[in-house]
């Protein structure tokens, strides 16, 4: 595999292959206008521009075969109620252990909710790219309105358009409607009834994530609040992802292959599909279920749980005639917790396979400097003891 340079204020460091964030310079002049990714034009190009074109090894297989990801009946579980909890909960953990992905059902959201969300949805991306511009995501920034990567990224960008923004949620400080706060902040005052409808959706997000850490904490045999505990204090991220119809589905990526660097991914994706998971050595493609999240585990968690559970590798494709949309809410840690396994996991037999770090650290390097992909965690691991001082608390070493 080859290796890319890149010199930040770090000095210069060596990557695998293209994975590096290409800046683009704005000292070298520019051939051609900036590209622009204006999906009510580009769904009906036949020839679409190079940038959008991917590798031969990640070109999607549009028919990947469907695998069965084990559905698990969460409240019939923590009630005790549902099938027998012994059996759920090794399933629960033979996925986590293998792949990092399930899904739940009767969790408690609202269909009415959900279906409301993507009403919401359409109706923010169905607007001009103009109209959504107001709300365009910065440079080095996590939030706001991204159509595709364009000035992020220079080649492999993905055929979307997201709409990011923040959810912080601490229970002895609760009421603020952030997120409706920040939909009007952005979008002027007749954007606060959706604001509104996302706020309540990322509140039942944060509900569920907890109640499936309360899962996690169990499958992997430590105390029942262990991760609840670590997570009821976070700062996570909620996602629109629109994928518009491609006339080269065979040619681009919705989403390219990668594991979410954050905790715990609560995905919901409409009824098109294009979700692919890579287990077996192969993708398969994840059926939609109206009634299921999708839940992954991300880069954050495994290295919290030393490894035992796998972060989940997974893309999204594209197709030639209907728009897709999905929603992911992003859990992630407060940012300067530093994050380290519990002590039950660590022993002569399983020594520490990261080192520690903080969710601010993580969150920088995939905005910064690395395009989080499927070796995130442990390029991000080396980085941080390349880089390690003595006074910052992820400077332990690996035991
Ligand atoms: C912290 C994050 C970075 C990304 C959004 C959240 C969690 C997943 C990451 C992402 C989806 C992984 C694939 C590449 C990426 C650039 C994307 O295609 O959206 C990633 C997100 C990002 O850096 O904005
Ligand atoms: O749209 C999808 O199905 C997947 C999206 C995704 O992986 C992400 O937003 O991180
Ligand atoms: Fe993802």
């Amino acid at each position: 595999m080859g290796a890319t340079q890149l010199t930040t204020t770090g000095g210069t460091e060596t990557f695998p292959r293209a994975q590096v964030i290409r800046f683009r310079r704005s000292s070298i002049p520019s051939p051609s206008p900036p590209l622009v990714f204006d999906a009510a034009r580009l769904r009906h190009e036949s020839n679409i521009p190079t940038q959008f074109i991917w590798p031969e090894e990640d070109k999607p297989c549009l028919e990947a075969e469907e695998i069965h990801v084990p559905v698990i009946d969460i409240h019939g579980f923590l009630s005790g109620t549902g099938p027998a909890a012994a059996e759920t909960l090794e399933i629960i953990r033979e996925a986590c252990k293998k792949h990092g992905v399930f899904q739940v059902v009767n969790h408690g959201v609202d269909t009415g909710l959900v279906t409301e969300a993507y009403r919401c949805m359409d109706e923010f991306f169905g607007m001009p790219l103009t109209e959504k511009q107001r709300a365009q995501r910065k440079t080095g920034e996590s939030y706001g309105y991204a159509s595709s990567f364009t000035g992020r990224f220079s080649s492999n960008l993905p055929w979307k358009e997201t709409f990011s923004f923040r959810h912080a949620a601490d229970p002895d400080s609760a009421g603020h409607a952030e997120v409706e706060d920040y939909f009007v902040h952005v979008l002027g005052d007749s954007f606060r009834q959706i604001g509104r409808v996302f706020h309540e959706y990322c509140k039942e997000m944060n509900r569920l994530a907890l109640e499936i850490m309360e899962l996690l904490s169990m499958g992997l045999g430590v105390e029942r609040t262990y991760f609840t505990d670590v997570y009821k204090v976070n700062d996570s991220v909620m996602r629109l992802n629109h994928y518009p119809p491609c006339q080269k589905p065979d040619l681009t990526l919705g989403t390219g292959p990668h594991c979410d660097p954050t905790s715990l991914t609560i995905l919901h994706q409409d009824e098109v599909g294009g979700l692919q998971v890579f287990i077996d050595e192969k993708w398969h493609s994840v059926r939609p279920i109206r009634d299921a999240f999708v839940i992954n585990i991300g880069d954050t968690l495994m290295a919290l749980c030393n490894g035992i559970f796998k972060s989940c590798l997974h893309r999204a494709v594209v197709n030639s005639k209907t728009p897709r949309n999905s929603m992911a809410f992003f859990l992630c840690p407060t940012m300067e917790k530093v994050l380290s396994p519990p002590s039950e996991l660590v022993d002569d037999e399983h020594p520490r396979k990261y080192p520690d770090f903080t969710w601010s650290q993580l969150l920088e390097f995939t905005q910064k400097h690395y395009r989080a992909d499927t070796m995130t965690l442990n390029v991000f691991s080396e980085w941080l003891l390349k880089n390690q001082t003595t006074t910052h608390p992820a400077s332990k070493k690996l035991k």
